[in-house]
């Protein structure tokens, strides 16, 4: 794999779920792209096609349960979807890992923490069993876990949550991945042991150069933690680019929308901001813009499906080749829309 070639480059890539009487459309045309030790976020609602994005870039979703209609993707320049089954397990923990939100469902609740990640170890590395258990120490030591033998000793059930967490992350860098794929990985956690767990992880990241994908309801943790973010609504991107810019100045409503839900946005005691409406049916999903039900600008243009393209006042910065992929999939985008009424009023009674 050459430097410049993403470790995950997604493509067009549509995916759909049987279910009785038709089939849901999870993934409508994503494209996304993670460079070697890059932070990528991918913030939406649920349901807006986050999860299995993450879960196809490892091949991880139940074989037969979906359909790709469209597109591909390629882990470390390698075909995913042409890929055998045994080499998917080769690639899985070592070219990319997984961080899942809750380490209770992804540790053995009935093995101690060293048999587990010795286990992991002395299977990758084929280290002998004391040598992988002093590896799975200096793991544990690198999470700054404190007196990391004794958590050696323990079970899953008799450490807090964060330690739990930080177990996981050290196990998903024993392989040394060139991509950590972390699905909500600090949802469950309080505030300040989720900004521990998160700073540790992204700091273990650039150390070792290894990317992220990083998947989250969270614009407050896209905004401290990510380099570069992907809005995806109803199985579409919908705005993407460097997190700065997409927060700093949202070109798609449905980014201002999510961005108007933080606390520290809101007025004091105002009720926070809640984007009208639910995500469309997607058994049955818009032909145009899949925000269309929701948006206050939608008009007759939106019956038709916006391409991702170069948000208003960014063509010079293409042309300059400074624009970093800023794109946004609207036909008002807001730079242009901030000075319009909205076409319709949203519905206060509607929110979700
Ligand atoms: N096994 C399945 N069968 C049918 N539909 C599914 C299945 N898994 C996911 N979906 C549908 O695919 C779409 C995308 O789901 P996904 O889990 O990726 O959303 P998400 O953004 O990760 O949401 P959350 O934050 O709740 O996990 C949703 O419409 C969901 O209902």
């Amino acid at each position: 794999m050459s430097v410049q070639e993403p470790v995950l480059e997604i493509r067009d890539l549509s995916l759909e779920f049987p279910v009785f009487g038709g089939s849901v459309r999870a993934l409508g045309g994503v494209s996304l792209n993670v460079m070697p030790g890059e932070i990528v976020g991918v913030v939406g609602e649920s349901g807006s096609g986050k999860s299995v994005t993450a879960m196809t870039a490892l091949r991880l979703l139940a074989p037969g349960s979906y359909r790709v209609t469209g597109g591909g993707l390629r882990l470390c320049g390698e075909d995913v979807l042409a890929a055998s089954e045994a080499r998917m397990r080769q690639w899985r923990g070592r070219r990319a890992a997984m961080i899942f939100q809750e380490p209770m469902t992804a540790l053995n609740p009935t093995r101690r923490i060293g048999d587990q990640l010795a286990g992991v170890l002395r299977v990758h590395h084929r280290l002998s069993p004391r040598a992988a258990l002093a590896r799975a120490a200096e793991l544990l030591r690198d999470m700054m876990i404190p007196d990391p033998e004794r958590t050696l000793r323990a079970y899953p059930f008799e450490l807090s949550g964060g330690m739990r967490q930080r177990v996981m992350v050290a196990m998903a860098f024993s392989c040394d991945p060139a991509l950590l794929i972390a699905d909500e990985p600090t949802t469950a956690l309080d505030v300040t042991v989720q900004r521990q767990v998160l700073q540790l992880l992204r700091h273990r990241a650039r150390e070792r150069g290894a990317a992220i994908l990083f998947i989250t309801h969270d614009m407050a943790v896209v905004s401290q933690f990510c380099d570069r973010v992907y809005v995806m609504y109803a199985g579409t991107v919908v705005e993407q680019g460097p997190t700065a810019q997409v927060l700093g100045a949202p070109h798609h409503p449905y980014t201002r929308g999510l961005l108007d839900g933080l606390p520290e946005r809101a007025a004091p005691d105002t009720d926070l901001a809640a984007i009208p409406g639910r995500v469309p049916d997607m058994r049955h999903p818009p032909a145009g813009c899949v925000f269309f039900d929701r948006c206050a600008f939608a008009d007759e243009a939106c019956r038709r499906r916006p391409e991702l393209r170069a948000g208003a006042g960014q063509e010079a910065d293409i042309k300059a080749g400074t624009a970093s992929e800023r794109r946004v999939a609207c036909w008002h985008p807001l730079v242009a829309a901030s000075v319009r009424e909205p076409a319709v009023a949203p519905s206060a009674g509607d929110a979700i």
